[in-house]
């Protein structure tokens, strides 16, 4: 796509030191809602490769997060950057290089699982060749090539979600958000999807912030930000998490950092 081809404009001169900025940067984030500040003061980081976990109960703020980063809502105060693209002053660029996967299914259950894909391809601008290159890339490596023309409402919950993830990888982002995306998989599915956007982020160096509450889909060598009533408490890997407060488990980091018990 010919806007990849422009510098981002806030990276710095040197490339060893753009190498090491976040594919995501956020930076002293706020949001009210009314009176009501959901978020405050939020900052953290996603490299590349990385698969950084988003923690937090029911009502954190996760969902809010996501918004602003898809710019679903406007930011007020705090900076949002995407591969070094303020996403107040150079949007396009910045929402060109997400990818998504909402927390409720958005696929077509009508359609086949090719013309959801065109369909999401066609949206961000793609030429038909490279939809049908790129659809049929992704279909083949989460094993679904077979069932390209078949209706989305023939597939299981499990291959749904990785049909999501793969339309979300159509136009070549560097940043994947998945907002609770093994709600409703059984243990099994939830297993799968998570191995498969661990392997995106080895293969691809794709920078991954999956929101969560289920404590168990965070591993040790993942990244984790821990939200709490719109607050950032911990953010780092896992084992640098567990060692800050001197937990052996994460469970039990959570639980001294907020002072409530664990989430599953
Ligand atoms: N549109 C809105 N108007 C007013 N309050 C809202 C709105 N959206 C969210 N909130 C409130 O903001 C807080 C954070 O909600 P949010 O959905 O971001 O949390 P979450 O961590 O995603 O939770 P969940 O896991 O339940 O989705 C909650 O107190 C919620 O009630």
């Amino acid at each position: 796509m010919a806007c990849f081809e422009t510098a981002p404009p806030d990276r710095r001169a040197d490339p060893d030191d753009a190498a090491a900025d976040p594919v995501l940067a956020v930076e002293g984030l706020s949001h009210r809602f009314g009176t009501r500040a959901v978020l405050d003061d939020v900052s953290f980081g996603v490299p590349a490769g990385r698969f950084t976990a988003l923690l937090g109960l029911n009502g954190a703020g996760k969902t809010t997060l996501f918004s602003l980063i898809t710019r679903i809502y406007n930011t007020r105060r705090g900076n949002i950057r995407v591969f070094g693209f303020d996403m107040r002053r150079h949007p396009a660029q910045a929402l060109a290089r997400i990818g998504v996967v909402f927390q409720q299914p958005t696929l077509d259950p009508d359609l086949t699982v090719l013309q959801n894909l065109r369909y999401h391809g066609g949206l961000h601008g793609l030429a038909s060749a490279d939809i049908e290159a790129r659809a049929g890339e992704e279909l083949a490596r989460i094993g679904l090539a077979e069932r390209a023309d078949e209706r989305v409402r023939t597939l299981s919950g499990g291959q749904r979600r990785r049909v999501e993830i793969a339309r979300a990888l159509l136009h070549r982002p560097s940043l994947l958000l998945l907002d609770e995306p093994t709600v409703g998989l059984d243990i099994e599915l939830r297993r799968q999807v998570l191995d498969h956007v661990h392997a995106l982020c080895r293969e691809r160096g794709l920078a991954v912030l999956w929101a969560t509450h289920l404590i168990d889909e965070v591993l040790d060598g993942d990244g984790v930000v821990v939200l709490h009533l719109g607050r950032v408490l911990a953010a780092g890997l896992v084992e640098e998490v567990r060692a800050a407060t001197g937990s052996a488990a994460l469970g039990q980091a959570f639980a001294r950092l907020t002072g409530r018990g664990g989430p599953e």
